[in-house]
């Protein structure tokens, strides 16, 4: 598949100190919707809706400006552009396939509820009640596994005992059931794609819940018969906004140059990781984690589209944040008996109160009120759901996708939004909204969002 051409077009009647650079109707017209214009300096203000102009200082930094104009021939650029230098015939980054996969063991959650409570499983008295109250307030009807219950009891008592060291037997369990999925979400958005494998030139992994050298990234390679000069890297423990981060780190890659194609990966087997209720039953938060958490992994592939790729998103901004003085709210441990996760119970009004703010800055500059996009929200949990949307007042069925993937597969972390973004793909546009904002949420607490241009139909 021939990745698009960056056909630069000089215009030197426009490197002049004019205040005003009257018309690009001529140069944009050329490409219709998805040109870039590149010009040095600031004062690009106005652009075609769907035509996104590059503003890059002479420093190299970039801002965009998206517009309201809707007539091709109209396009006016009436700030102060000293230089402009080329022309570049370049759409914004889209994902261009995405695939994802869960272990084979289903849990439902009723039965999840069960299975802890059994004496064998060391619950203390009165665990059961709390651990049935948890599974019923989750949200989650069921969620995959990559071990059993039983599995980690007969074969890893470390890992079922309490507090007993336990690291190595959960990265032993993460190296043998970790690479099934992720390669099979990846060779799914690969198919989805439909390139030239050979043209991938990026590979990026994340994992807040195993790690493996040579990682998982190097492995891929090989098994996906990538060529062996795809630029490659693992990245461990990032937390549950890591999709997001994949979505937001691709993008940039992509943007720098048309011939990039970037596979992101997502693997988490939160299973491998999942603590015991310890026997004073004082650890609530073990059984909070042990419940919310499923496994899943997730893929997509990320490029500037050619002529011949249809993207099913376009990549339109990027945004993060942190929230103030949240450093204690999501926090894990990494310790010789797996990871100790802390959720605290504020974590859902804490992300709500700064979801809104983020989600505003994010969509004011291109016009857009939180009624016009779908909310591919992180499903970490249904009160933090529920908080979203009444907090920003949303309707039902923007979040309705959210909260089918917590209901059926659970808090997947990292994985999730790829989850999410592939329901909003099946099920097709929503309410005729034309943008959809992939939003995840990560320790301290940090907001990670990207806003989409729905392509598909
Ligand atoms: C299903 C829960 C646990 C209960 O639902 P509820 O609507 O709050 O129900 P209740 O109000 O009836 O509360 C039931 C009991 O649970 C207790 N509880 C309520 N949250 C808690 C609590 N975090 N602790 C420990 N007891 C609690 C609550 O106090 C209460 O007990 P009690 O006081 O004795 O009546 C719900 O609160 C819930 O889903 N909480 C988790 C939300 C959450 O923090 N999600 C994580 C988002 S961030 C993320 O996904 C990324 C993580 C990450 C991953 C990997 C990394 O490496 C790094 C980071």
């Amino acid at each position: 598949m021939a990745p698009a051409s960056d056909s630069a077009v000089e215009e030197p009647s426009l490197a002049n100190t004019g205040a005003v650079m009257k018309s690009l109707s001529d140069l944009v017209v050329q490409n219709g919707n998805g040109v870039h214009v590149r010009c040095r300096d600031d004062g690009l203000k106005d652009t075609k809706a769907g035509i996104e102009i590059k503003i890059m200082s002479d420093l190299g930094t970039e801002s965009n400006g998206v517009a309201a104009h809707t007539n091709t021939n109209d396009i006016r650029c009436e700030g102060y552009v000293p230089y402009a230098v080329k022309l570049v015939e370049q759409r914004p980054p889209g994902i261009l396939g995405m695939g994802t996969a869960n272990p084979p063991h289903t849990y439902k959650m009723d039965e999840f509820a069960k299975i802890l409570a059994k004496p064998e499983f060391n619950g203390p008295p009165g665990a059961e009640v709390f651990v049935d109250r948890i599974c019923k307030a989750s949200g989650i009807k069921k969620k995959h596994t990559a071990v059993t219950a039983d599995e980690v009891y007969a074969g890893y008592p470390n890992i079922y005992n309490f507090g007993e060291p336990s690291l190595d037997d959960r990265f032993k369990l993460f190296e043998k059931q970790g690479m099934n999925i992720s390669i099979e979400c990846s060779e799914r958005a690969l198919k989805d794609w439909g390139g030239d494998r050979s043209a991938i030139t990026h590979l990026i992994v994340f994992s807040s819940t195993g790690m493996l050298t040579p990682a998982i990234d190097y492995r891929l390679l090989e098994a996906l018969n990538l060529s062996p000069n795809v630029k490659h890297y693992f990245v461990s423990f990032l937390g549950c906004h890591g999709g997001v981060i994949g979505l937001r780190t691709a993008c940039e890659i992509a943007e720098a140059d048309p011939k990039h194609r970037v596979l992101i990966v997502c693997t988490e087997l939160s299973s491998v990781q999942a603590q015991n209720i310890d026997p004073a039953f004082t650890r609530l938060n073990n059984i909070v984690t042990l419940t919310i958490f499923g496994d899943g992994a997730g893929a997509v592939v990320v490029g500037q589209p050619s002529k011949t790729e249809v993207p099913f998103f376009e990549m339109i901004r990027c945004k993060s944040t942190i929230i103030p003085n949240t450093s204690k709210s999501i926090s894990v441990m990494i310790t010789q008996h797996g990871l100790d996760a802390n959720l605290e119970k504020d974590v859902p009004k804490n992300v709500s109160s700064s979801t809104g703010v983020f989600m505003k800055s994010l969509l004011d500059e291109f016009g857009l009120d939180f009624a016009s996009v779908g909310w591919a929200a992180h499903p970490g949990g249904k009160p933090i759901l529920d908080a979203i949307e009444k907090v920003c007042g949303l309707l039902p069925d923007q979040l309705e996708n959210s909260r089918s993937v917590l209901e059926n597969k659970g808090n997947m972390s990292s994985a999730s939004v790829f989850f999410v973004l592939d329901e909003f793909r099946k099920k097709g546009r929503v309410a005729g909204r034309d943008w959809t904002v992939a939003l995840g949420f990560g320790p301290g607490i940090s907001i990670e969002g990207v806003l989409l241009r729905n392509i598909y139909h």
